[in-house]
């Protein structure tokens, strides 16, 4: 380069700076802003791998991390925010609470009474109580709200008190309440949102089975089958927290002290075992049976979900977290490569489909109810219905007075055939007359014997047995002629007549022969209940006013029987305008009647039926009313029964309800209530229906059964309010007139004659 080049270069760089200022201006700016952003992020970086996080308290997992590496960082400055630090507690089964005292917590489920003594000899057996065993609990299945304790364990007092569960528990081959224990059970096992070992919480627990070796000799037979089920349940449920080897007794055992003796063996070693818990023993040490690991192979096979785990000292095991599929599942969808459906309306497992077991009847020939209930009188229809007379049939047979249904509504007893298409039930109430034998289920899964065949079986059974009165001293011969026709039927003996399937077409056939029905359900099968067809009167037993105290009387197999109750009120509601609707109340003093009268008009109050028969329960001295808890102390005098029914009414005044009471049936404590409105008549027909008191009118509770017929024949809809008889209800049964017909014989217990009747209140 020359010196004038030289000179003019300056020249040249303004020209330039001038000329492209602003490019270079930005250019300089982008540089500059890429360089700080590579210096921050660098910088950032470094405070990433080597600073301490801040954490919040309940942030574990990035903790635990920065617990497990080497510290290589400065301290954090004083003034920097407060670090919260935390650990994850390691897994150590000493952590675990201390148990200084057990709680014993006897279950018992009981038919025919036995097992509830052999419970109460448990319960005796820890008594009394020492410092580290308590005084026991002992609670019967029947009565127990699952949840309270299946769900998970029941809190104690103090936190190093634990339950230990004890099990009486007999077996059945019939459907029992025990069924639907087992089966919440296992439902709660697979509960999704419960952890698969919800009771681990429990000190232990122990299951003594009652079986019969006579009729069912080995285990594989069924002797003691339903122990075996809820040992395997709570296993699974405790996390294997089996305090003592399942115990089997068989009550027919004669020999070596019998079952007493093998109760009182097993009780001993459950009670070592708590008092070892209480001093910090292991659970199950040395106890042969006692959540070994082969047993637990064997549990976990029977479900193939293997989801527990044995803790380092073989004593405690520890449920692992629930696998979302079970490992056959999982293969099927890599094969699959499709989403599989998730039903999150089910809690079962979905393993293998097996078919279902093909249907049984409900009472085959010789088994342990059909002889029962024919030792009882009744005589079995085909494979699941039943047919019984009463001893209001042959009363009236004899001249010496019909049922309560005569003087309330006109039926004549020894015209009524009571019968059942259903002997199996979904209630077990303590007072029913069953002698606790009979199927109980929640869902019909027997063969279903048709309709004809069970009609016919009913009428000959009747009329075999009528005919068999006869010779009978007494009996007279009109009425042993007109018995020969059977006018009506009470389908209300025992069990579940809205459970048959064929119900509807039942009906028809005892209409077609122009016989009327009274058909009474048990507020449990609201889907029924929608579907029932024509009845002349349509019954609801209502033997609570609440939920605890339905369940403590009914014991329902239903775990949804509060919801099922209230929904047939609602349906009976609307069945006012179609059926002559009752409620059926059956007072069990002690149970269902102190201050319960509220409770009931309310229930009205939901239904509006248009009658309220209120009747005090008749002690039927089985085992299993017992059993239950029930004696003749339960059974209300006359008097208590009156009282009610004024309390009742006065409450359904209150609520606006204008209910009167229209007759009363002495000696069968019984006293019907009813609707005003629809079923009084005042003395002028020009007067509003609803004119009273009583002077003014009087009650139409009779039937005018051909009436009933005529609308029915005549397919147009017809309501209750069409076949009221025009006839009065009888003077003799109106309240305070004791309701006893004058024209027949009034008899005592020996068939001595009475005097006249005194009245009911
Ligand atoms: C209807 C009925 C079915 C029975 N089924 C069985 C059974 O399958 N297996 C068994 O070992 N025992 C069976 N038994 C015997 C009872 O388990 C045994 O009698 C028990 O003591 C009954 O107890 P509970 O009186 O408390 O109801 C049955 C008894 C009855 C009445
Ligand atoms: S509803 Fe009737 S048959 Fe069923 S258990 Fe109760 S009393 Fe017995």
């Amino acid at each position: 380069m020359d010196a004038r080049s030289l000179l003019q270069l300056p020249d040249e760089l303004l020209y330039l700076w001038h000329t492209h200022r602003t490019e270079l201006l930005l250019s300089a700016g982008f540089i500059i802003a890429v360089v700080r952003l590579a210096l921050q992020w660098r910088s950032t970086r470094r405070k990433e791998t080597l600073a301490p996080v801040l954490l919040s308290p309940v942030d574990e997992k990035p903790l635990a991390v920065v617990e497990k590496q080497p510290v290589s960082y400065q301290p954090r400055p004083k003034t920097a925010p407060k670090r919260v630090t935390g650990s994850k507690k390691p897994k150590n089964p000493t952590s675990q609470p201390i148990i200084d005292k057990i709680q014993p917590t006897i279950f018992y489920y009981t038919i025919g009474g036995t097992s509830k003594v052999y419970a109460e000899q448990l319960a005796s057996f820890f008594q009394p109580p020492s410092e580290q065993v308590l005084a026991p609990e002992l609670h019967d299945l029947s009565e127990t709200d699952y949840d309270d304790f299946f769900i998970s364990p029941p809190k104690s007092a103090a936190s190093s008190t634990a339950h230990f569960y004890l099990f009486v528990i007999p077996s059945y081959d019939i459907d029992t309440q025990l069924n639907t224990f087992l089966e919440h059970l296992r439902d709660t096992h697979h509960d999704f949102r419960i952890d698969t070992a919800p009771l681990s919480g429990l000190a232990g627990y122990a299951v003594f089975g009652l079986g019969d070796k006579c009729s069912w000799p080995t285990e594989a037979e069924g002797f003691g089958k339903d122990a075996v089920e809820v040992d395997k349940w709570l296993a699974k449920l405790t996390g294997r927290k089996r305090g003592f080897p399942l115990g089997l007794g068989d009550v027919g055992e004669k020999h070596n002290g019998g079952v007493e003796a093998r109760i009182s063996e097993w009780t001993a070693g459950v009670k070592a075992v708590m008092e070892g818990l209480a001093k910090g023993e292991g659970l199950g040490e040395g106890v042969k049976g006692s959540g070994g690991a082969v047993e637990s192979a064997d549990e976990d096979e029977d479900e193939g979900d293997g989801d527990a785990d044995l803790d380092a000292d073989d004593t405690t095991v520890l449920p692992k977290k629930r696998k979302i599929t079970r490992r056959s599942r999982t293969d099927d969808l890599e094969d699959l490569k499709a989403p599989i459906p998730v039903d999150f309306t089910t809690t079962r497992p979905s393993g293998k489909a097996t078919p279902p077991p093909p249907p049984k009847a409900m009472v085959p020939v010789n088994s342990p109810t059909y002889n029962s209930l024919t030792k009882q009188g009744y005589t079995i229809v085909g494979s699941h219905s039943g047919v019984k007379i009463c001893r209001w049939t042959k009363s009236a047979l004899r001249g010496r007075g019909s049922c309560y249904k005569y003087s309330f509504y006109g039926i004549a007893s020894h015209l009524c055939m009571e019968a059942t298409p259903s002997l199996s039930c979904s209630n077990k109430c303590v007072f029913c007359w069953r002698h606790g034998t009979n199927p109980v289920g929640t869902t019909w899964r027997w063969t279903v014997d048709p309709p004809d065949l069970v009609f016919a079986g009913m009428k000959e059974g009747h009329y075999k047995k009528i005919k068999m009165m006869r010779g009978v001293p007494g009996v007279r011969a009109e009425r042993f002629a007109e018995a020969m026709q059977i006018r009506h039927c009470a389908l209300s003996l025992v069990g579940e007549p809205i459970f048959y399937p064929h119900i509807n077409e039942l009906l028809a056939m005892l209409h077609n022969e122009h016989i009327s029905s009274f058909l009474v359900c048990n507020a449990q099968h609201p889907d029924e209940l929608e579907r029932l067809g024509p009845v002349t009167q349509l019954y609801v037993s209502i033997d609570a006013s609440n939920k605890d105290s339905l369940r403590r009387i009914d014991r329902p197999l239903h775990r949804d029987f509060w919801e099922r109750f209230i929904r047939c009120m609602d349906i009976l509601r609307t069945k006012r305008f179609t059926h002559r609707t009752v409620f059926r109340l059956t007072l069990v003093k002690g149970f269902n009647i102190e201050e319960e009268a509220e409770g009931y008009a309310e229930l009205v109050a939901r239904a509006l039926p248009g009658f309220v028969e209120v009747k005090g329960v008749t002690y039927c001295g089985t085992s299993t009313a017992a059993g239950a808890g029930l004696s003749m102390q339960n059974v209300p005098f006359y008097e208590e029964v009156s009282a009610f029914v004024l309390s009742l009414e006065a409450a359904l005044k209150r609520r606006g309800l204008d209910y009167g009471i229209a007759a009363e049936h002495a000696h069968s404590c019984c006293i019907l209530l009813a609707d005003r409105e629809r079923f009084f008549r005042p003395a002028a027909s020009s007067r509003p229906i609803s004119a009273g008191p009583e002077e003014e009118g009087r009650w139409h509770t009779l039937i005018d059964y051909a009436a009933f017929f005529r609308c029915l024949e005549s397919g147009k809809a017809f309501g209750p309010e069409d076949y009221v008889a025009v006839d009065p209800t009888p003077e003799w049964a109106s309240w305070g007139r004791g309701g006893f017909d004058p024209r027949d014989e009034r008899v005592d217990r020996k068939g001595r004659p009475k005097g006249t009747i005194e009245a009911g209140v």
